[in-house]
Parts: structure tokens; sequence; C-alpha cells
């Protein structure tokens, strides 16, 4: 029996993305909540004729309370997207609120549920939702993922337009750092080695820069009507998908995530934490605190932090990471201070 609640699935990714749970099998309920137009999407998909129940629920009568309540997995693509012009950061003053509002939900309603946070700028809003959890003590860090799996889905496409002989499907590039421009660090290096070697430095930085500002081309050629929906719903299932097949036993399965690192018991991650806040951010600024970093997982959630990776990484990678926890320490520290000034 699991039940998966989706935040947000009336909208651009919510609704996709609760279409492919309504087809996943180890899924019985899914409970779709939004602010707007929810009943109506429930109901469409409630004709389809897989087994999963569907509930749906808008904030009147307790609907995020009935929507939260018994939920295995809640997945949060709740907010504002962006349009041109405007940074991830730009989000922040509206979906800051959103998500800490949604993340005492899950305090209260869902304490045990795994967590997997996509909404925007996520190197804000996971921390958002780990603060909230710690306030009221049922923070776990083992289920909490914030959702950087596009960065990966994006590189792997892309380095593949640049192989001779292999699809994208061949490639599983680890994408580390978060999820926003100069943050994102994809590391061919490791992930795509034969691709990588014959390529110039400047195709390198080509594809890097591609996979950095990926979602920038969509928001561009959406032209105002939004940022990606469809890959990020696929993205999003992706690893929904993942956790809940390791929640069922299947083992060895590794994904990338957006993870906290600090004070944590997972294995690794307080060698990732060491290594990032030692060997690759300037002393002066705040604690990187989280990391997009490979996870292997397990029914417990993620299991263990796949930290080495930071250690095998070349010169250039390496020194993109650097430029990275500039950027992200900052991040961090602006969704931190929202809930400890609140
Ligand atoms: N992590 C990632 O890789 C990506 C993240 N995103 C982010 O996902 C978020 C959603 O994007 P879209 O689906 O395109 O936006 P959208 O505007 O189409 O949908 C957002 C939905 O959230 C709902 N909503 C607003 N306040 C809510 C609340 N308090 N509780 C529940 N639902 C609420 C809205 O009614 C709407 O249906 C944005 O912040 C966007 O930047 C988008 C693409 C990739
Ligand atoms: O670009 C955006 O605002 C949406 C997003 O996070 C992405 O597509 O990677």
């Amino acid at each position: 029996m699991v039940k998966v609640t989706v935040c947000g699935a009336a909208g651009g990714i919510g609704q996709p993305l609760s279409l492919m749970f309504k087809l996943n099998p180890y899924v019985t309920t899914l409970a779709l909540y939004d602010v707007v137009n929810v009943p109506g999407v429930g109901k469409d998909l409630s004709h389809i004729d897989t087994d999963t129940k569907l509930e749906s629920y808008l904030p009147e009568n307790d609907g995020l309370e009935k929507a939260l309540t018994g939920s295995d997995l809640v997945i949060i693509p709740a907010g504002v997207p962006r349009k041109p012009g405007m940074t991830r950061d730009d989000l922040f003053a509206i979906n800051a609120g959103i998500i800490r509002d949604l993340a005492n939900g899950i305090a209260q309603f869902a304490p045990s549920a795994f967590v997997l946070v996509i909404s925007n700028p996520v190197n804000s809003t996971v921390p958002i939702v780990a603060e909230i959890l710690k306030k009221n003590n049922v923070f776990n860090p083992q289920k909490l993922f914030g959702v950087t799996t596009l960065d990966c889905v994006r590189a792997n496409t892309f380095v593949a337009e640049l192989s001779k002989d292999k699809e994208a499907s061949a490639f599983d590039t680890r994408v580390l750092g978060g999820h926003s421009g100069e943050t994102i660090v994809p590391v061919f290096s490791q992930s795509a080695p034969e691709v990588y070697k014959e390529l110039s430095d400047e195709q390198k930085a080509a594809l890097v820069h591609r996979v950095q500002f990926g979602g920038d081309e969509v928001v561009k050629a959406k032209n105002g009507a939004g940022s990606a929906t469809l890959s990020m719903a696929y993205a999003g299932y992706k690893l929904g998908h993942a956790l809940l097949a390791a929640i069922n036993d299947t083992p060895n399965i590794i994904e990338s995530t957006f993870v906290y690192l600090k004070d944590s018991k997972i294995k690794g991650a307080a060698e990732a934490f060491k290594y990032i806040n030692e060997k690759l951010k300037d002393s002066d600024s705040s604690d990187v605190d989280f990391f997009a970093l490979p996870v292997v997982l397990s029914s417990n959630g993620i299991e263990e932090i796949k930290w080495d990776i930071l250690e095998k990484v070349d010169a250039k990678e390496t020194e993109l990471l650097k430029i990275a926890t500039g950027q992200l320490s900052k991040n961090i520290a602006k969704g931190t201070a929202f809930i400890a000034g609140n």
C-alpha cells in the first residue's frame, strides 16, 4: 500500500507528473492537492482504468490534511515558474512562503513521508523544508530530496548529441552542486569518458554551459508561457519511481539528488561535507550544508552518499565546483534565514 501526494498537481508539471503516477503499479492511492483546478484534473485522471485510487483536494475542508495524511511520498511542484529575464532566485519571494506552508503541513500530517522538492529556487526551497522539519523535530535527511534529476536528463541528452555511436539512454551522467546556472556542475569526465575525451576544450565548455543553462533554453522557447514542464515531469517521475522501486527492495539504485549533509548520519555525508567545505569553498562563505551528489537508495531512502566522485573529477570540473559553492552557500543561507527569521 503506497500513497503518493502531489502538491501543485494542477500545474504545468503537476498534471503530467500525476498522470505518470496514476500509471505506476507501486502506487495504490494518488492524492492531488492544489489551490485551484484540482477537482477537474482529478476527475479526468480518475477515468483511467489503472488500479490506483484517485483523490483530489483544494485547501478548503482540511484539504491539505486529507491529501497528506497517510502519505508515503510527497512531491512538490507547487509555485510560480520563471518568465524570460528572470533567474530562479527571483521566484524566492513567492515560492518560499508556499514551500514553508506545505512543509508545515508535511511536518504535521505526514512527518515520516519521503519528500521530493521540485519548486524553485531548489537551492533555497530544500533548506526551507529542512528547517521546518527540524523545527518540528521530524527531520530525517534520508527522506528529503531536492530534485536535480532534470540536469542529469539534459546532460545525457546533450552529450549524446555529440556522440558518434551512442544514444541518450546509453548515458548516466552525474551532475553535482545545485540547481541553477553555475551551481549546476555536470561531471562528464566520470560518466561519459569516451565522448568527453574526444572533445576540444571549447566543446567541453559549451556542453557544460548548455547543461547549466538548459532551463533558460526552455524559458526562452516558451516565450512567457512558463518553463520546463514535460521534461521536468519525466525527471520528477524518474526519481520518484526509482525511490518507489527502492522502497520495494530493488537493490543498488543510484540517483543524483540535492541532499542534506551537515551533521547527517547517512554513510558518506560527513566525508562529503568536509570535502566540499574544506577543499571546494572559500573559508569566509557560510557552510554548504546541501549538495547534489549520487546517492544509493534503499527502503530507508538515501542509504549512502557516493561522495568520492568529488575526488575523481578533473581539474576543470574542480574549478567549476569551486565556483558553484560560492553561489550555493548564499542560496542555502537565504533559505535557512527565511525560516529562522519567521
Ligand atoms: N527542479 C527543477 O528541475 C524544476 C523546477 N521547476 C519549478 O517547478 C515549479 C512549478 O512549475 P510549473 O508547474 O511550470 O508552474 P505552474 O504555475 O504551471 O504550476 C504550479 C502549480 O502550483 C499551484 N500552487 C500555487 N500555490 C500553491 C500552494 N500553496 N499549494 C499547492 N499548490 C499551489 C498553482 O495553482 C499551480 O497549479 C516552479 O517553481 C518551477 O520553477 C520547473 C522546472 C524544473
Ligand atoms: O529554468 C527554470 O526556471 C525551470 C528549471 O528549473 C529548469 O528547467 O531547469
